[in-house]
C-alpha cells in the first residue's frame, strides 16, 4: 500500500489559494515542491469556476480587501457544492476588527473543513483575552488543546494550531505534532504555506484528520532536515523547499491521536 506522500504526487492536486501578496511566489514554489499543483486566482469573475474546477480551496485573510473577502465568499460557496475542502489561515486575525469580522464572516458563509492558525489566532477566534502582534502569534496564556477542541467543535472543522509543538484537534481527538526548527518563525509565509500544503494533503487523503496530521508532519520533518543544513533564514529557504521535494513517506512520523476527556 502506497503512504498518502506518494498518493498525493500521483494525484497531484490543484490547489486553489485566495493569498496574501507576501506570500504567494512562495505558496506557489512550495506546493509544487510537495508535489500538488497550484494556481493563484481570487477575482470575482472566475473565483467560483476555478474552486469548483479545483481540489481545494486555501482562503487566507493576510492582505485583504473588502472585494476579495467577497470573492471568498463566492468561491468558499462554490467550493462546498462541488464537494471540494475549504482551508480558512486567519492570518492576524487578532490584529484588527476588520480581520474579526472578515473571520467571522467566512466561517458563517461556507463549511471549512481546517482551520490553521497559530496560537494568538485561535484567540481571537475563540474570544480569548491574547496580547495580539500583527501576523505573529503574540503573547498569553491558553490552554491551546483545550480551546482547539472548542472552537473545532463550534465550527465543526478541524482546528491546527501551529508553533513549537503543533495541536490537531476534530473536538473528539487530539494529536500533537513535535519536530520542526525556531528559524520556521524566521521567515515569512511558512504558516500560510503549511495552510496550502494542508490543503493538498486534504486532497488527496480520504480521512481528512489523518491527512491534516500528516500534513503537519510532512512540514516539521522538512522543516527540521532544512534546518540541519542551514539554520540561517535566508539559507533555511531554499533548503526547506528542496527538502519538500525530497521527502519520502518512509520519512514521516505521524502520531495516533489521543481521545479528548471532556467534563
Ligand atoms: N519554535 C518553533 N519550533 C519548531 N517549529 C516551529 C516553531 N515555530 C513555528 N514552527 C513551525 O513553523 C510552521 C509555521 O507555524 P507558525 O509559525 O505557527 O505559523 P504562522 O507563520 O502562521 O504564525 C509550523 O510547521 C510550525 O510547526
Ligand atoms: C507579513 C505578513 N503581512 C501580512 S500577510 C503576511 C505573511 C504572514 O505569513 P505567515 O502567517 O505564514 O507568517
Ligand atoms: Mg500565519
Amino acid at each position: 500500500m502506497s503512504g498518502m506522500l506518494t498518493e498525493l504526487r500521483e494525484r497531484r492536486p490543484l490547489v486553489h489559494c485566495m493569498t496574501n501578496i507576501v506570500v504567494a511566489n512562495f505558496q506557489a514554489n512550495g506546493l509544487l515542491a510537495l508535489g500538488a499543483s497550484p494556481v493563484m486566482a481570487d477575482a470575482p469573475e472566475e473565483v467560483e469556476e476555478m474552486a469548483s474546477a479545483a481540489s481545494c480551496t486555501v482562503l487566507n485573510i493576510g492582505t485583504l480587501r473588502l472585494g476579495t473577502l467577497e470573492a471568498m465568499e463566492m468561491a468558499g460557496r462554490a467550493a462546498n457544492g462541488a464537494g471540494k475542502p475549504v482551508v480558512l489561515d486567519p492570518v492576524g486575525a487578532g490584529a484588527t476588527r476588520f480581520r474579526r469580522e472578515a473571520v467571522s464572516r467566512l466561517l458563517g458563509a461556507m463549511e471549512i473543513m481546517l482551520i490553521r492558525c497559530n496560537a494568538g489566532e485561535l484567540a481571537a477566534i475563540a474570544g480569548v483575552d491574547w496580547q495580539a502582534s500583527g501576523v505573529d502569534a503574540g503573547q498569553g496564556e491558553m490552554d491551546v488543546e483545550a480551546v482547539a477542541a472548542q472552537v473545532a467543535r463550534k465550527h465543526g472543522c478541524l482546528v491546527a494550531v501551529t508553533g513549537q509543538t503543533d495541536v490537531l484537534a476534530d473536538g473528539e481527538r487530539t494529536v500533537r505534532i513535535s519536530g520542526g526548527h525556531p528559524v520556521m518563525s524566521r521567515i515569512t509565509g511558512a504558516g500560510c504555506l503549511l495552510s496550502a500544503v494542508c490543503g493538498a494533503f486534504l486532497a488527496a487523503g480520504n480521512d481528512p484528520f489523518r491527512a491534516v496530521a500528516t500534513a503537519l508532519a510532512f512540514y516539521k520533518a522538512a522543516g527540521g532536515r532544512a534546518a540541519e543544513k542551514s539554520s540561517l533564514p535566508g539559507s533555511f529557504l531554499p533548503a526547506f523547499i528542496d527538502q519538500m521535494a525530497l521527502l519520502e513517506d518512509k520519512d514521516l512520523t505521524v502520531p495516533e491521536p489521543e481521545k479528548e476527556v471532556r467534563a
